[in-house]
């Protein structure tokens, strides 16, 4: 039985006044029992399903499942199967078969390949869709991407399952449809209580109880059937009308006036929610007094059997390695059945390397007297600037590969993100994931180039540690940092912009401290991520003849590679720090 007890919640209001969303609110639902929550539009719905979920600390009240105080000890991430609204939170890549058994496999919903395909075949069939298991998601019509997403709440076989908006948008037959289906899935297990928070007032009837939410107040608990009487409406579409005639405060009070004998009535508090009697309006009640009337109902809905209490032994969540795993292979199959991500990554692979590679080929005639040991200063000064400068373009080359990379890689799956979230991913799963997915790209991208511009130019001066591993870190620190822009931007537009201006910065700044003085460096530098891995490089070439004429010609300072590389890798660290308390962040 799940007893929800004088739950209050109070947010900051828009004024300085705090906004009361939930008011007292009580009520019960037993195992089995298929309860509807409504209200009009910012009644408290979410707020109080998100209580449910532990998402949200209430500011006063209990919640209890058996003798288990939900608040101090919320469900296991397994034991509930959240469906949020929206449906931004599907993977559109991948069939209906593959949504389900990543999710299965991210919640340890079978330990073995089998157990993982048969429970996701269950749940096919418990939401209807094994008929399209292989469709692509993207190629689903609204309802079954609904049936899907509840599907996706179900793999871990919950004890609660709790539908925000879940019918919304949906046509009359459609939602009647998700009613009955909501029924299902409550009986699929015994101690299985599904709530539904909705605004919609079609199918009621569908519904075991039905809880009338105002202003955060609870106006009435009851079968479906006594709510057209109980607001004196002839019909379910009435009632939000009918409430807007009095203050929330004062339905909530009636309620509670009157609560105890529909309670009676209805037979509920037992765990059975099935009998009712007309209620009536008394005249000298001037809120509403109601006198129950017990009408002849039959002995056998009387008796129904309270649901049975059987609990299941809740599923181990896998670990943060496991679940990184998994993300990361379910992300190559992804970039593999994106073209347009795997084309553009495809691109920046062929044609960064060519585009710095421009800037080499009219030159490659000084490098080759250098090499030839030339000490002519036409010859040693316009060479020296053309490795400069060729360093500078490949590392923020690198850098512009790694933002296409890192800037949208959360910011575009943030739904995906909270739901799997709620679901039992870990945030630092998702975080290593994102990480063991992209660093790989990058180290290819920057070694390929470094090859490709020393094939061309027959072999550019500096040692192989610096020029290989100072590129590929830039583009490692910039990807953690617009990873950690990505975590923590509304959207995949933003962060994107965000990032880019970083990006512009590092070439404005980079060029202006070539000629500004060495202070005005020490101040700048920590900052830039491209002037480590350029400078670095650059003073790797000390011994070289390229090193006077590039130290006299900007006025910077250069970082040894070994303070490069740490200073790079702490600019990693950053990015992952702010990745880490982006994915923290509730949505
Ligand atoms: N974190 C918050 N900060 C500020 N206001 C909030 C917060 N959470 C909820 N509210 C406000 O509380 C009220 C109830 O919100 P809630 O989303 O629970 O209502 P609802 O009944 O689910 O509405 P809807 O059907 O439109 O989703 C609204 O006025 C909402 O703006």
């Amino acid at each position: 039985m799940l007893e929800i007890n004088n739950l209050s919640h109070v947010v900051p209001g828009k004024g300085k006044e705090p906004l009361r969303v939930l008011e007292q609110v009580s009520f019960s639902a037993p195992g089995g029992h298929v309860l509807a929550v409504i209200g009009p539009s910012g009644s408290g719905k979410t707020t109080l399903l998100r209580i449910l979920a532990g998402l949200t600390e209430p500011e006063a009240g209990t919640v209890t499942l058996g003798k288990r105080d939900l608040i101090k000890q919320p469900l296991y991430a397994n034991q509930l199967g959240w469906v949020p609204a929206g449906d931004d939170n599907l993977i559109e890549h991948l069939t209906v078969r593959e949504n389900l058994t990543s999710a299965a496999m991210l919640r340890g919903a079978g330990r073995t390949r089998d157990e993982v395909i048969s429970r996701v075949s269950h749940v096919l069939v418990t939401v209807g869709l094994e008929n399209i298991a292989t469709e692509r998601t993207s190629a689903l019509a609204l309802p079954q991407r609904r049936r899907l997403k509840l599907g996706l709440a179900l793999v871990a076989d919950p004890v609660i399952v709790l539908c925000d908006d879940f019918t919304v948008g949906l046509d009359v037959r459609s939602e009647r449809e998700f009613e009955a289906l909501l029924k299902l899935v409550a009986s699929d297990r015994p101690d299985r209580i599904v709530i539904h928070a909705t605004d919609a007032l079609a199918n009621l009837g569908a519904y075991d109880t039905v809880v009338v939410l105002h202003e955060g107040y609870v106006a009435f608990h009851g079968p479906a059937r006594a709510v057209p009487h109980y607001f004196t409406v002839p019909t379910y579409d009435e009632v939000y009308a009918r409430l807007a005639k009095r203050p929330a405060q004062r339905w909530g009070d009636s309620w509670m006036k009157h609560r105890d004998a529909y309670y009676a009535a209805f037979k509920l508090g037992g765990g059975v929610a099935d009998k009712l009697s007309a209620a009536e309006e008394d005249p000298g009640d001037e809120d509403r007094t109601i006198i129950m009337k017990q009408k002849g109902d039959s002995d056998e809905e009387e008796t129904k059997k309270p649901a049975e209490t059987e609990t299941r032994p809740i599923i181990p969540l896998p670990g943060i390695f496991s679940q990184a795993q998994h993300l990361v292979k379910r992300r190559w199959s992804l970039l593999r059945r994106t073209p347009r991500e795997w084309i553009t990554h495809a691109s920046l692979l062929v044609g960064a390397p060519g585009v710095a590679a421009l800037l080499l080929l009219p030159n490659l005639k000084l490098l080759k007297d250098m090499r030839g040991g030339s000490t002519a200063p036409d010859v040693v000064w316009p060479a020296a600037n053309t490795v400069s400068m060729i360093v500078l373009i490949q590392i923020l080359l690198v850098m512009f590969m790694a933002l296409r990379l890192g800037a949208r890689e959360i910011a575009e799956r943030r739904a995906l993100y909270e739901r799997e979230r709620i679901g039992g991913v870990s945030p630092t799963a998702w975080l290593l994931g994102s990480l063991l997915f992209m660093l790989p790209i990058i180290l290819v991208q920057s070694v390929w180039m470094e090859m490709f511009l020393d094939i061309v130019s027959d072999g550019l001066p500096g040692t192989g540690p610096a020029k290989l591993l100072l590129p590929a870190l830039s583009g490692a620190a910039f990807a953690a940092i617009c990873l950690g822009i990505s975590a923590n931007s509304g959207s995949k537009e933003r962060a994107h912009s965000i990032s880019l201006t970083l990006l512009c910065a590092n070439v404005l700044l980079c060029g202006a401290l070539l000629g500004f003085p060495r202070i005005m460096g020490h101040v700048v530098h920590p900052f830039i991520t491209a002037h480590y891995g350029w400078s670095g490089i650059i003073d790797s070439l000390e011994k070289t003849a390229y090193f006077d004429p590039i130290d006299k010609m900007v006025k910077t300072w250069f970082a040894t590679p070994d303070l490069a590389m740490t200073m790079l890798g702490v600019h990693f660290l950053i990015g992952v720090v702010l990745t880490f308390v982006g994915l923290q962040r509730r949505a």
